[in-house]
């Protein structure tokens, strides 16, 4: 379904000449160096320009959150789409300030909304079904998952955006994206589990009991990324995999969110390790496992602001790092512009 192809190498050696040329000691632009080399590797080398970003909020419910394992119950989900749609939450503030443009799509919301224009629906039902107790959703609804959201990015990018951050909101989902990195990675099960919305310890030990039985549940179920989100996963994280791949093999850039993001940029990877390429990952999260997911990816994070909200909110505050990484690559004097010698 997908067919990603690594950036081009073939100009490197080029833009690395360029950013070593710039007005600036030899490295002195930090993280910021390896960042324009792959916006340049992925827009090209010659005038790379971040073109109309959108930030995706997938959101989804989970079957799981009736066990207990949130601060809130999955009503909260619908809420906070709502108060999406109405321009009152943290990403809707966030996008404002970077100047991203924000889509909110129902991927399968427990109780749907009706009479906003603005969501976009794409929903694979009322929420998953729980995980601890039987396959969270079929193995055709990943596929369904995956074909929608290639749509959807399809069309953003016959649009002009060369540009999407990724972002979601799903009570319970901390859950499913720690399930799924028990069961991509060699690691234990309480290494992947977090306090997520802010549970207490009690919560926090039932939270990591009911992931460890899901993974003895499914155990032989598990060999491929596909039957992991068809277990274990969530209706948003689905979506979010499948526009990672997509926009991968549109050749765009993909900037990446928290811990629930990364964990569909990990299967996202296992299922085309080329996509990597194009992924720049925003913010470390709070939560637990995030550090160590993004240790299996070989990935350092923009920021590290001690969040732990989701909703694409690390990803908003990255995009101005990102536009400066062009910017300074593109318009930047050279040492020999300016008639310096060192
Ligand atoms: O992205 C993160 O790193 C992150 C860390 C902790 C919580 N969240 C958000 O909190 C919700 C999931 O938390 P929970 O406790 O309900 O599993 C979901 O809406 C996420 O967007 C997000
Ligand atoms: C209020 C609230 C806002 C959120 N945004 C993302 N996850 C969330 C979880 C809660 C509970």
């Amino acid at each position: 379904m997908f067919s990603v192809t690594p950036v081009n190498h073939q100009f490197d050696g080029e833009i690395q000449q360029k950013i070593d040329c710039k007005t600036k000691p030899l490295g002195a632009l930090g993280r910021l160096e390896p960042l324009a080399l792959q916006v340049a590797q992925v827009l090209g080398a010659t005038c790379p320009t971040i073109k109309q970003p959108k930030l995706l909020v997938f959101a989804g419910d989970h079957g799981i959150a009736s066990a207990g394992v949130s601060i809130a119950p999955s009503e909260v989900t619908t809420q906070m789409v709502l108060n999406f749609l109405h321009g009152g939450a943290a990403i809707n503030v966030f996008c404002a300030q970077a100047g991203f443009e924000m889509e909110v799509i129902d991927c399968g919301i427990a109780h749907p909304v009706t009479g906003h224009e603005a969501l976009i629906d794409q929903r694979l039902g009322a929420g998953t079904r729980a995980f601890h107790l039987e396959a969270a959703m079929s193995a055709s609804c990943v596929e369904q998952g995956f074909a929608m959201a290639k749509a959807r990015v399809a069309l953003h990018h016959d649009n002009g955006t060369n540009l999407i951050a990724f972002g979601e909101m799903g009570i319970g989902n901390t859950s499913s994206a720690a399930a799924i990195m028990a069961a991509l990675l060699p690691v234990d099960v309480a290494a992947c589990v977090g306090r997520g919305t802010g549970i207490d310890s009690e919560t926090l030990q039932r939270k990591q009991a009911l992931i460890t039985q899901a993974i003895q549940l499914h155990q032989g179920q598990l060999n491929t990324p596909q039957q992991i989100l068809a277990a274990l996963g969530g209706f948003e994280i689905v979506q979010m995999t499948g526009a990672m791949l997509a926009a991968a093999e549109l050749k765009m850039l993909i900037l990446v969110d928290g811990f629930i993001a990364t964990a569909a940029a990990l299967l996202a990877v296992t299922i085309a390790p080329a996509a990597r390429d194009y992924m720049i990952f925003a913010h470390q999260s709070d939560e637990a496992g995030h550090q160590l997911m993004l240790q299996h990816l070989q990935a350092e994070p923009l920021l590290q602001l001690e969040m732990r909200l989701g909703e694409g909110t690390g990803a908003a505050l990255a995009l101005p790092l990102v536009r400066a990484a062009a910017a300074f690559y593109n318009e930047m004097a050279s040492l020999q512009d300016v008639g310096i010698a060192i």
